[in-house]
């Protein structure tokens, strides 16, 4: 199996993302990550850009010892001095030039001739070598540049001493099947090509960074350039755990593989991201947090029944514990049920099915279903009260200027819909109100409290009072993702429940006066 080797850019281009800066000690938390997960070369920064980051990469050179710590400069002495004053203290050092090829960079941004491209590239690769044994050259915007001068210049790198030639995709320009084209052709046709490595640097303004750099190992790239969760420039670079798990998960078909620690990878993402804030969106590619996430029912029975129903990788070989089923609308009875098994609860196939629905009619309502929702879900439903009254619906008038105005449509235990409305101080008082009406009882609320039960917007509120009628306390509960839908609920739960004990102190009497 053939090895890809890999170059990190992330403390580089990826630094060039807009909106990070990483200072030196961020720069060496990461660079000593990056060690952990066996990346073959890091480019630290580029020393001649400022006093800080020609420290940062010096650090980073200091700190890490099992990689090739790697430095960016322009075709000139000065760059490559800066480059040469960072790396001195590595232990393994490799300078790294660039210079635009493509026509539109040599006649507009740098002004120069073909010729000129030659000779200014040609002077820096010596002057680097004189310093440095390892020397990649990047032939910039390479993707847009004459196939024929991508030879030319290539040949050129090699006699002047290159040993690694990189040929970026600058701005994420081509097609695979182009891009791959051009490692082909440069290996069939500059003639030392086989005795350099030749890299692959793409950048993701199509989306095409990820099957740009697989495109180009298929035409025969021997190192792959790329970031941590695809940062970098625009629309940001080729994501490394991508590509690394591209050739693990189809070694078959690529026949490549990268010596990356595959189990360092989400702790790796999870780094990179809390240091540069870039935050790594959910559906992203194996290290988003849905990358291993089901949530529909016939995919979560799937998982159940078999993992590689719905799993090309297990969330195991990046460094996570598990895949998760996550609950929501669109999730089945058989994760439903596994979920309920995990929170400790044994149910019959009849409460199971009570509780789902109830559960779906909640998922309707709410993004995420958590766990203090479905043990809510669950108690409510075993403990069981005789729905004398029912809460059918209820609306509410209500504005800064007029008076709260409750209308409740109740439906009792024979069947019968009863509609009321009434006025009160607040929208909860005017909803009690229309309750007591609707169900001709007269009580007198002791206690209402509320409290939210889950996290986020979209929380369960949870309201509890206490009610009297006469000797009889009683207490209501309801939960809704509404306050007053809560509040309604849990009035009429304490109706419930206050006709409940009301019968059963009766009928405790009637027994004493008969006895
Ligand atoms: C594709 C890439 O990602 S390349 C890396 C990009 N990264 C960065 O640019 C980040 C760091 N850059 C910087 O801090 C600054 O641009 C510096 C310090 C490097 C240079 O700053 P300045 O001297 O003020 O120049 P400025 O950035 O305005 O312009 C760039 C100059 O470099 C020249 N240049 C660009 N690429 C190269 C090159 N590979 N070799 C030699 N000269 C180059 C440009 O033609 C321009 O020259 P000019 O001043 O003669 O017109
Ligand atoms: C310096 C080079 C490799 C680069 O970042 C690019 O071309 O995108």
């Amino acid at each position: 199996m053939r090895k890809i080797y890999i170059f990190d850019t992330t403390l580089r281009d990826g630094e060039q993302s807009p909106g990070v800066n990483l200072n030196v000690h961020e720069k060496v938390e990461i660079g000593l990550q990056l060690e952990k997960l066996g990346i073959d070369r890091i480019e630290a920064g580029f020393p001649a850009a400022s006093a800080g980051d020609l420290e940062s990469v010096a650090a980073v050179a200091q700190a890490v010892r099992n990689a090739t710590i790697v430095a960016l400069a322009r075709s000139n002495e000065k760059d490559i001095d800066a480059a040469r004053e960072a790396l001195k203290q590595s232990q393994d050092a490799c300078l790294h030039i660039f210079l635009a090829t493509s026509p539109i960079h040599r006649q507009h941004k740098l002004r120069m001739s073909k010729e000129q491209v030659l000779e200014t590239a040609e002077a820096a690769i010596k002057y680097g070598r004189r310093y440095f044994d390892k020397l990649e050259f990047s032939l910039e915007d390479a993707g847009r540049t004459e196939l024929d001068f991508i030879c030319q210049v290539t040949d050129m790198a090699i006699r002047a001493g290159a040993t690694v030639v990189n040929l970026p995709d600058t701005v994420g320009y081509l097609s695979p099947f182009e891009y791959g084209n051009i490692f082909k052709t440069v290996k069939e046709t500059v003639p030392d090509a086989y005795k350099i490595q030749l890299s692959a640097h793409c950048h993701d303004d199509l989306g095409m960074a990820t099957v740009n750099a697989l495109a180009a190992i298929m035409g025969g790239a021997d190192q792959v350039e790329g970031t941590i969760n695809g940062i970098g420039e625009r629309a940001g670079n080729t994501a490394l755990e991508e590509v690394a798990l591209a050739l693990e998960t189809r070694s078959e078909f690529f026949g490549a593989k990268t010596s990356l620690v595959l189990n360092e990878i989400a702790r790796t993402s999870r780094l990179v991201s809390k240091l540069t804030g870039m935050v790594v969106p959910g559906n992203k590619a194996i290290v988003g947090a849905n990358a291993f996430a089901h949530e529909s029912g016939i995919h979560q029975d799937g998982m159940l029944k078999e993992k590689t129903t719905y799993e090309i990788m297990t969330p195991e070989t990046i460094g996570l514990k598990e895949s998760k089923l996550v609950l929501g609308k669109h999730s089945g009875r058989h994760a439903f049920r596994e979920k309920l098994i995990d929170l400790g609860y044994s149910l019959s196939d009849e409460q199971v099915n009570a509780a789902f629905k109830k559960f779906k009619d909640l998922a309707d309502k709410k993004k995420d279903v958590v766990d203090e929702d479905l043990r809510v879900i669950v108690e409510e439903k075993l403990i069981t009260t005789p729905e004398v009254y029912v809460l059918d619906a209820f609306q509410i008038s209500y504005g800064t200027q007029s008076v709260p105005t409750a209308t409740v449509r109740i439906q009792s235990e024979d069947g019968q819909i009863i509609e009321e409305a009434a006025i009160g101080n607040g929208s909860v008082d005017s909803i009690f109100k229309a309750i007591d009406k609707a169900t001709g009882e007269e009580i007198e609320l002791e206690d209402y409290t509320i409290k939210s039960i889950s996290h986020g917007k979209d929380a369960l509120g949870e309201v509890h009072l206490v009610m009297r009628q006469g000797e009889i306390s009683v207490q209501g509960r309801g939960v809704s993702t509404d306050i007053l839908e809560a509040s309604a609920k849990a009035y009429v739960h304490a109706i419930n429940r206050l006709i409940d004990k009301r019968k059963s102190v009766n009928h405790n009497r009637n027994n004493m006066v008969l006895s």
